[in-house]
Order: C-alpha cells, then sequence, then structure tokens
C-alpha cells in the first residue's frame, strides 16, 4: 500500500498498470477527493442511470452516510466466509495503489457489505444473488460526514490497460453521478401484504419455550415473514428517505446485488472500530412506546423491571462481555440497561466499550460475536440447531452483520434487522424475538408485528 500526497489520476492510473505488472496481479487503482456538498440519495438515484448495483449506509444519529456506485471489486466467500474474507481484503489492500489524503473514517479504499444468518442453513432461490458473504468495494462512493463531502474513485487495472482510456470512461461515469438533479422517484405502494404460517409460527414458539423449560436450551430467537406485492417496482431511493427520516437511532442500510435489494433500518450496533476503540451494544427486551408521555414512561419503566425482558437483555450481555474478552482489554460495560426508544417500540440497551488488543481486527469481532443472543440464543450451537430444524424460513442476511470497513482501521457493523429483501415488485419482511421459558406466542406474535412496522410503513403500509 502507498500513500501519495498530491496526484492526479493520469499519475495513479499509470502507478497501478505498472504495479499490474511488476506484481502479475490486477490492483485496486483507489483516488479520494472533497467535493462540493452533495445529497447522497441523489447520486445513489443517478447510479440507475448506469444500470449498476448500489450500496448504502448511514447512521444517522452521527451524521455520517456512505452511498456507493457499481462494484470494483467484490470481497467474496462460501466456506470459512470472515477468514477467507480478511485473507482476501488483506491482499486487495496490500496490492492497492491509494490515494487518500484524509483522516476521515469511511473514506478511500473501503468495502460495505454484509453475509448470511447461517452458512449451515441450505440457502433457497429467495436469497440466490446474496452469497454467503459479499463485501463490495464501490467503484463510486461518496461519503458525507456532517456538511462534508468525499468522492472516492476505484478501479481494478489489468497490465495491459491504458490509463488514457480508463480515464475517459471515469470521467464520463463521473459526470452523470455528480449531475444528478435532488428529486428521488415517488415510491410504490403495498398492494396486497401475507404473513408466512402465523399459526405454525407460534406453535414453534411454544414448542421452544417448553424446550427451554425442559433445559434444551435458555434462549432461543425465532423470525418469521411477512411477503408484500408492491403496486410497481420500489424505488430503493424513496424507501432509503423515509427510512432516514423516520428512524433517527438506527443504521440505514441497502445492499443490491443483481437487482434485488436488501434495506432496512437496524438499531442493532454489532461492533464499531476507530483504530483500537471498540464499541459494541446489547439490545434485546421489547416493549412498545405509549401514546402519551406519561404512558411511555409508564411502560418504559415496566419493560426496565420486567423479569422476562431482563433475561432475554441479560443472555446478550453476558455473552459480548465473554466474547470480547478473546480480543480486547479494558471492556467496560454498565451494571443495569436504560432505554433505546424508538419510533414504534422501546428496547432495552447497554452499550460496551473496548481497547482492541494488537494483532486484531474487526473480522476477529464479527466472527465472534455473530450470532449474539439477540438473534440465535443461548446456548449458541443448541438454538442454531433448534432454529436450523423448525424455522420455517430462509433468512437469508437478515439478522446477521451487515456494514462497512476502510482500510485505515475503522468499520461499523449492525445486526440487520427490521430490514427486507426487495425484489421489483415484491418484498419480504423480517421479524423475529428471543424467546425464553415463559415466553407466551401470543405476546412474541405481537412483538414481531410492532418490529414489521418501520419497514411496512415506508413501504406505504
Ligand atoms: C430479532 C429481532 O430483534 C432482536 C433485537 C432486539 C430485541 C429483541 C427482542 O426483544 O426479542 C430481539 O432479540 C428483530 O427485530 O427481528
Ligand atoms: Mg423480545
Amino acid at each position: 500500500m502507498i500513500e501519495v500526497k498530491e496526484t492526479s489520476r493520469h499519475t495513479m492510473l499509470d502507478k497501478a498498470i505498472n504495479r499490474a505488472k511488476e506484481r502479475h496481479t490486477s490492483p485496486l487503482m483507489s483516488m479520494t477527493k472533497k467535493i462540493r456538498p452533495t445529497d447522497p440519495l441523489a447520486f445513489f438515484e443517478a447510479a440507475k442511470k448506469l444500470s449498476m448495483d448500489r450500496t448504502f449506509w448511514s447512521s444517522t444519529a452521527e451524521d455520517f452516510c456512505i452511498a456507493g456506485v457499481g462494484s470494483a471489486f467484490d470481497v467474496k466467500a462460501e466456506t470459512d466466509r470472515v477468514e477467507q474474507a480478511e485473507i482476501s481484503w488483506k491482499k486487495l489492500r496490500h496490492d492497492a495503489v491509494i490515494h487518500n489524503p484524509y483522516e476521515t473514517p469511511g473514506t478511500g479504499l473501503l468495502a460495505l457489505g454484509g453475509m448470511s444468518f447461517d452458512p449451515a442453513k441450505r440457502q433457497s432461490l429467495l436469497w440466490k444473488n446474496f452469497p454467503q458473504l459479499a463485501l463490495t468495494v464501490p467503484a463510486f462512493m461518496l461519503t458525507k460526514q456532517g456538511n462534508t463531502c468525499y468522492l472516492t474513485i476505484n478501479i481494478q487495472v489489468q497490465e495491459n490497460d491504458h490509463p488514457l482510456q480508463l480515464e475517459r470512461k471515469l470521467q464520463q461515469m463521473e459526470a452523470v453521478l455528480m449531475g444528478a438533479s435532488g428529486d428521488l422517484p415517488k415510491g410504490a405502494h403495498i398492494e396486497a401484504q401475507q404473513e408466512v404460517a402465523p399459526g405454525e409460527w407460534k406453535e414453534t414458539v411454544k414448542f421452544a419455550a417448553e424446550s427451554i423449560q425442559q433445559q434444551h436450551a435458555e434462549k432461543i430467537v425465532l423470525a418469521r415473514e411477512l411477503q408484500v406485492k408492491l403496486t410497481d417496482q420500489a424505488a430503493i431511493s424513496a424507501v432509503l428517505n423515509k427510512l432516514i427520516e423516520t428512524q433517527p437511532n438506527s443504521y440505514v442500510f441497502a445492499f443490491e446485488r443483481n437487482g434485488d435489494c436488501f434495506v432496512g433500518a437496524s438499531p442493532e450496533r454489532l461492533v464499531k472500530q476507530e483504530t483500537d476503540t471498540i464499541l459494541s451494544t446489547c439490545l434485546a427486551g421489547t416493549a412498545s412506546r405509549g401514546n402519551t408521555k406519561k404512558q411511555d414512561t409508564e411502560i418504559a419503566d415496566n419493560l426496565l423491571h420486567d423479569e422476562k425482558n431482563r433475561r432475554e437483555h441479560d443472555f446478550v450481555v453476558k455473552m459480548i462481555r465473554q466474547s470480547m474478552a478473546h480480543y480486547c482489554t479494558d471492556i467496560t460495560i454498565p451494571d443495569e440497561p436504560v432505554i433505546y426508544p424508538l419510533k414504534n417500540l422501546q428496547h432495552l440497551y447497554t452499550p460496551v466499550t473496548a481497547t482492541l488488543l494488537d494483532g486484531y481486527s474487526i473480522f476477529d469481532i464479527v466472527e465472534k460475536l455473530h450470532p449474539t443472543p439477540a438473534l440465535g440464543g443461548v446456548p449458541r450451537d443448541e438454538s442454531l440447531a433448534f432454529i436450523r430444524r423448525h424455522e420455517a424460513l430462509d433468512r437469508g442476511w437478515y439478522g446477521a452483520p451487515v456494514g462497512w470497513l476502510d482500510s485505515n482501521q475503522n468499520g461499523e457493523f449492525a445486526v440487520a434487522i427490521r430490514s427486507g429483501l426487495i425484489r421489483g415488485d415484491q418484498a419480504s419482511l423480517f421479524a423475529g424475538c428471543g424467546i425464553v421459558k415463559d415466553s407466551d406466542p401470543e405476546t412474541e406474535y405481537d412483538e414481531t408485528n410492532i418490529k414489521f412496522k418501520p419497514m411496512l410503513s415506508v413501504l406505504g403500509g
């Protein structure tokens, strides 16, 4: 990896082509510049003109957003996926010719993507475009931090490439993306919706609670699917815009692959890395919001003291504490959870801070933490075996880590909940619940109904 101060794109392309010749590889050329304030969603929408898949990540609370267009490189892995992805990412970084004079996390060489919840579960056709793990290095990437915008252009070069030709191609595409008007298309709305086997799901919840009573496990998270038919093709930029507006305490994300798009607004951070500073979150235990301030506070107070929800939550805290100890020191976790309010519901929340030990990476943490008992259960193996056997749906990327990492040891992954897979004018939405020994199927069913709301409402339900 080399860093260059002031330089032109032509020089950088030349360097990359020379490196391709020297090392007999196809390195990435990655170049970042500051640009005028640009609306990431207009940029995202403009990519339609180039017929390229898109990626999107925003952490609204931190006024931070990444919009990616196309793919200069896909880090993909099927078996030993996290380990393989790290090897492939390190090689990519080692060979890359990078020009990024900024320190800002989320600029420069960066990959965004996700992985499936359970690589051992047989993949259904629904998720055919989503590999076990895929991290995309966008061809064009807009990073917005507050009011400052950066454009990163990545291109993979071959030894017989011609810098002038590449330069012209990049210029044309850049002009299309940057010349976008701010208008987003009007979204379609929901024409019909259908819950997938709700009766059977409640039976499975009952069975899970009984298994827990018989001490086969302590907690099992069960999810279900809601299928939606839209009046027209969904406009992903409009969906993202509405998620950002309505879910301010969440990570809003979209990963488009071959036209299918996994979209959501998750409140659950799995891990955030800024060099050696690590943040994680325990989020489990749920209640509705009140209609008045007084009612809302009462519900929050009950949630904080509710034994069943505290149990759901404490499993997560315990597991995250233990897992982090493998790769971190200075692990700080408050003794008691607080309330994390969202538009449609409230959760029990415990933040975690730690320092990453030398020699470890965000890949190690993601690998160790996933799935936390907020999405899998306790013990991990028993709960996963139960889910594999008895849960009717293919979770695909739902419930798994989604996020980004850059080449300067920064990154962030969330747990992909409150989400759905959109395929043209159809969508599959997913929501789950932590089942413990005293879970009641009807109450858990109601909880999943509230968890569908963020996605349903932006789809016009
Ligand atoms: C599995 C989901 O939520 C998890 C995260 C927070 C609270 C949860 C709960 O209270 O059951 C779940 O563990 C989902 O939203 O699909
Ligand atoms: Mg719950």
